[in-house]
């Protein structure tokens, strides 16, 4: 059984003029993470509410573990939990006293939620804290905690929203992988992200999102197959003369040129090395002055530019 189904899923605020989610369906099935990828606005925190029953869906269905979330929401809230992109800890509880409450909420048993408590602060790393209220925690213990917190009733769908926004490198790491060992234990994660490394590296699928709609659905490396070429060829170039990009397109071989973080992105039929050579040289004739260069291959920026036609950030 699916873990997660969301079927013809729309929903319009009060008084808004479009859809934040007009007509999205998609599932994910037991022990998936699945990423719902877009740009801001594009209506992953909605969706994620509608299934979080924080949101009443204007038309569709929603099911999270089999529970109708919009006709049962109760019965949801206790298969489903949710790890928000803002710090909503209480700051007036010790750091086990946040997961013990949150247990109590949920119904756990006493004895069982302490034994609960005792092995998630020792898996998140926060056994030493839990003495400590949470109000002078980094993002990156905040973090933690929150995921901690919402496994304490051993829910069988994790949402995550934006898990590693504002994390450093190494706090990003240690999220990535608890998820990756909640995976192995068999829970499901749907989290959202805009970082396409957060994406490529967690999510068995992705769902890439914009404007209230799916524009595609399928494993992060299906999706970079499917486009056009393979390898790319980056330049950073000071004072780029306005025909640049047309320059560069026009190269043979080149099949598209993308601004990207700064620089130009070309897309290239066949080995990117063979086209250093002319791109060079097709600068140089603009009297602009190359900076940088770097070859790579296409990832889901891309895909979304693709599917677009402009940049994810
Ligand atoms: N409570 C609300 N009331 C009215 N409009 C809202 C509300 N929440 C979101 N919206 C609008 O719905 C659309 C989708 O927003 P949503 O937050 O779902 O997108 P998102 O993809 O999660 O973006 P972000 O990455 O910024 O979180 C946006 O146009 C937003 O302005």
């Amino acid at each position: 059984m699916p873990q997660v189904e969301v079927a013809d899923l729309r929903k319009r605020y009060p008084k808004a003029e479009q859809d934040a989610v007009a007509g999205v369906s998609f599932t994910v099935a037991a022990g998936e993470v699945f990423g719902l990828l877009g740009p801001n606005g594009a209506g992953k925190t909605t969706t994620v509410g509608v299934l979080t029953t924080r949101a009443r869906p204007t038309a569709g269905t929603a099911r999270v573990a089999g529970v109708d979330v919009v006709r049962d929401p109760v019965r949801a809230r206790g298969v489903l939990a949710v790890v928000p992109q803002r710090n909503n800890l209480d700051r007036s509880l010790t750091v086990r006293e946040n997961l013990l409450f949150h247990a109590a909420y949920h119904g756990v048993p006493r004895a069982e939620a302490r034994r609960r408590a005792d092995a998630l602060l020792d898996e998140f790393g926060l056994a030493e804290r839990a003495g400590d209220k949470p109000d002078r925690f980094s993002g990156g213990q905040a973090q933690r905690m929150m995921i901690a917190r919402a496994l304490m009733h051993d829910p069988r769908v994790l949402f995550l929203d934006e898990p590693s926004t504002g994390l450093d490198p190494a706090a990003r790491l240690f999220v990535w992988e608890r998820v990756r060992a909640l995976r192995e234990r068999g829970v499901t994660v749907l989290l959202t992200t805009h970082d396409m490394a957060e994406a490529t590296e967690l999510a068995d699928r992705v769902g890439i999102m914009d404007r209230g709609r799916l524009l595609a659905l399928d494993a992060p490396d299906a999706l970079v197959r499917a486009l056009p070429g393979e390898e790319t060829l980056d330049l950073a170039v000071d004072d780029p003369p306005p025909h640049l990009v047309d320059d560069l397109a026009a190269l043979a071989r080149v099949m598209r040129v993308e601004p990207r973080d700064g620089a130009v992105r070309l897309w290239v039929d066949g080995p990117a090395t063979e086209l250093l050579a002319p791109a060079a040289a097709a600068v140089a004739a603009g009297g602009a002055t190359l900076t940088d260069v770097s070859l790579g291959r296409k990832d889901l920026e891309d895909v979304f530019i693709e599917l677009t036609g402009r940049a994810l950030r």
